[in-house]
């Protein structure tokens, strides 16, 4: 059985510039997407054309303001802020401090990297967690529209060398060191603004859209600060594209291994055409119960999810050589997840699919072998 493509009509959306993007427009799909060849596109061929143009739109703008800056560091917009050597270091100590102990692996990933580069992941890495801690912190109680729009006032202010406080003045520093836009770091407080007014997603364009505003604007951050291998002959597109795909496989990954915890909370992030597919609804997923058909419906959803990865896959190689370990990394552990979910015969219901601490730490050298390959340097 394969997923329904849906071409329901999509609302409008404003992009950061103010303009009113007409979503019928569509970016021509060949600038936007790598020729899929994974096993993924063969089981699912309508993945291929997956008719994400809201979120291409975004994809776009920022590839177009961000890519001719990649690996430029002295031309920026943004205001340039002053702090003391000694207020920086501690600053991005406080970011390396929280990045280790909340994103383990992640980080030991990240030591092999320049050391500009290793605080500025830091930093972004700590915006984000902050970011979501929003919603889904201990303070999420007191979440409303407004506290988002003050983040997004701080989030302009910090980008302009005004932080209001260390952690912030860690990403001060990276935005005037590195040519970030700040559009993605928008983009992913409306993927929060989204998470509170919404609960339920009618199809995977929908939920797609979601994903890239939280999770796939971090690729897009990550990319001029990880760099592009100077023998690279892929264009800044088909990275960018990557290290989005990247961010959807691995916030798909998030969704299936918590859909369970999200249940109980009175969320469902799964497409609900796709569920009617296969015959499930709301309350199959509030029975907690899993049956044939659930499994069914996950097997698509984890091919689905295999599918972002297998695309990111060719981007992480044309990462400058000292960032390719985390992204390899990344991309491995999320995946394992997948297997985990298998392993646990579908039960993401009532089961969390985990990966052990030592099959983490046997994916670091996993991880490094694969980041020694130059594999496509001399295809495109
Ligand atoms: C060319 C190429 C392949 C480049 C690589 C690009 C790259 C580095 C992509 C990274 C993608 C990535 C790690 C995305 C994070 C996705 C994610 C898990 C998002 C989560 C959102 C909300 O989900 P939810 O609330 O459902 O989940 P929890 O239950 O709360 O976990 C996030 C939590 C949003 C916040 C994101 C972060 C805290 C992670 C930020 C990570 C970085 C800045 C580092 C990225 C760098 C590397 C090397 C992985
Ligand atoms: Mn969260």
């Amino acid at each position: 059985m394969s997923l329904p493509f849906s071409t329901a009509a999509k609302p409008s959306i404003t992009l950061s510039n103010g303009r009113l993007h007409n979503p019928k427009f569509t970016v021509p799909r060949a600038e936007l997407t790598m020729v899929p060849r994974q096993r993924g596109a063969r089981i699912l061929p309508e993945l291929s054309n997956h008719g994400v143009s809201l979120a291409d739109l975004h994809v776009q703008e920022v590839v177009e303001r961000q890519s001719q800056n990649v690996n430029v560091t002295n031309e920026y917009p943004y205001k340039k802020a002053q702090f003391s050597p000694s207020f920086l270091k501690d600053a991005y100590e406080s970011c390396r401090n929280i990045c280790a102990e909340y994103a383990k692996t992640f980080y030991l990933g990240t030591l092999l990297m320049t050391e500009e580069r290793q605080r500025a992941i830091w930093a972004i890495y700590v915006w984000c967690r902050r970011t979501d801690e929003l919603v889904d912190g201990p303070n999420a109680d007191y979440m409303s529209s407004s506290v988002l729009d003050r983040w997004e006032k701080r989030l302009q202010d910090t980008f302009n060398g005004r932080p209001y406080d260390m952690l912030d003045a860690a990403l001060s520093d990276t935005v005037s060191k590195f040519p970030l836009d700040i559009k993605p770091f928008r983009d992913m407080i409306e993927g929060m603004r989204m998470d509170t007014r919404k609960c339920r997603y009618e199809t995977f364009q929908e939920l797609y859209l979601y994903c890239y505003y939280v999770a796939g604007t971090v690729g897009l951050m990550s990319v001029p600060i990880m760099g592009i291998a100077p023998e690279s002959l892929v264009s800044p597109q088909t990275i960018y594209n990557a290290a989005l795909y990247l961010g959807i496989g691995n916030q798909l990954t998030n969704i299936l291994r918590d859909v369970g915890e999200d249940a109980s909370r009175g969320r469902v992030y799964l497409p609900q055409d796709e569920l009617s597919h296969f015959g499930l609804c709301d309350k199959d997923v509030f029975s907690f119960k899993v049956n044939d058909r659930w499994r069914e419906f996950m097997k698509q959803q984890i091919t689905r999810a295999r599918f972002y990865f297998n695309l990111a896959e060719e981007g992480a190689s044309q990462l400058d050589k000292d960032s390719r370990w985390p992204v390899w990394s990344s991309l491995i552990l999320y995946r394992e997840i997948l297997n985990a979910i298998e392993e646990n015969d579908y039960d993401n219901l009532k089961k969390r699919a985990y990966v052990g601490r030592a099959k983490r730490l046997l994916m670091l050298p996993l991880a490094y072998t694969k980041s020694l390959s130059t594999q496509g340097f001399s295809l495109q």
